[in-house]
C-alpha cells in the first residue's frame, strides 16, 4: 500500500491524527519535522535561527524524499506544500490527506505555543494571511480533504479511514 501523507496548516492536527491513525490502521508513522530534527540534531526553532527558512526548506525536501513511500503514515510540516517538487512527490508516491481547520480553531489549538517560528509575534494576522496564501497549494496536493474544526480526534480518524477507501 502507498504511504499516507497528512498535510495541513500548523495546528491542523497532522501529528496528533497521524499517531491515532497509526494505531487504528496498525501502520508505523514518521514525521518530516522530526526527521529534520533527527538529521541535524537541532530543533526546528534552532534551524530557523541558524539557517533561516530557506535552509529549513532544503532540509525538509531532503527528508521528505528519504521517508518511506509504502506502508507508512507520513505526517508533514505545515509548509511542505510550498515547493512544487514536494507536492509532486507526495501526489506521485502516496495518498495525500489535507487536514483543514478554521483560523479560529488553529489559534485556539496553538495558544501559548512557541515552537512554530513562523507564528511568532502577531499570531492572529499571520495565521489568516499564511493560511489563505497556502490554501491553493494544499488543495493542489490533496486527494482527500477533511474539515477538522470542532471534531474530536476519534471522529476525524473514523472519517479519514472511510474516505481513504475511495482513493
Ligand atoms: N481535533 C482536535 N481537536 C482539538 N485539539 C486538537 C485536535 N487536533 C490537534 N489538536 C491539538 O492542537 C495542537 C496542534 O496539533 P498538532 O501538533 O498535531 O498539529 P500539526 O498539524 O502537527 O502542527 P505542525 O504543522 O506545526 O507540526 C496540539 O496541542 C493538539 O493536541
Ligand atoms: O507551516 C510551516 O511553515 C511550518 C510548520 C511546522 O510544522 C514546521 O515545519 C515549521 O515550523 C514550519
Ligand atoms: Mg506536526
Amino acid at each position: 500500500m502507498k504511504s499516507i501523507y497528512l498535510i495541513g496548516f500548523m495546528g491542523s492536527g497532522k501529528t496528533t491524527i497521524g499517531k491515532a491513525l497509526s494505531l487504528s490502521l496498525n501502520l508505523p508513522v514518521m514525521d518530516s519535522d522530526e526527521e529534520v530534527s533527527r538529521l541535524t540534531g537541532k530543533t526546528i526553532v534552532e534551524i530557523f535561527e541558524g539557517e533561516g527558512e530557506v535552509g529549513f526548506r532544503t532540509l525538509e525536501t531532503k527528508c521528505l524524499r528519504n521517508l518511506p513511500v509504502e506502508n507508512f503514515i507520513i505526517t508533514t510540516g505545515g509548509g511542505i506544500v510550498l515547493k512544487e517538487e514536494n507536492r509532486q512527490w507526495m501526489r506521485e508516491n502516496g495518498k495525500v490527506v489535507l487536514l483543514d481547520a478554521s483560523p479560529e480553531e488553529i489559534l485556539k489549538r496553538l495558544e501559548g505555543d512557541k515552537t512554530r517560528p513562523l507564528l511568532i509575534g502577531e499570531k492572529e494576522t499571520k495565521v489568516v494571511k499564511i493560511l489563505s496564501e497556502r490554501m491553493p497549494l494544499y488543495l493542489d496536493a490533496a486527494d482527500v480533504i477533511i474539515d477538522t474544526t470542532d471534531k474530536s480526534v476519534e471522529t476525524i480518524v473514523e472519517e479519514l479511514m472511510n474516505r481513504l477507501k475511495f482513493v
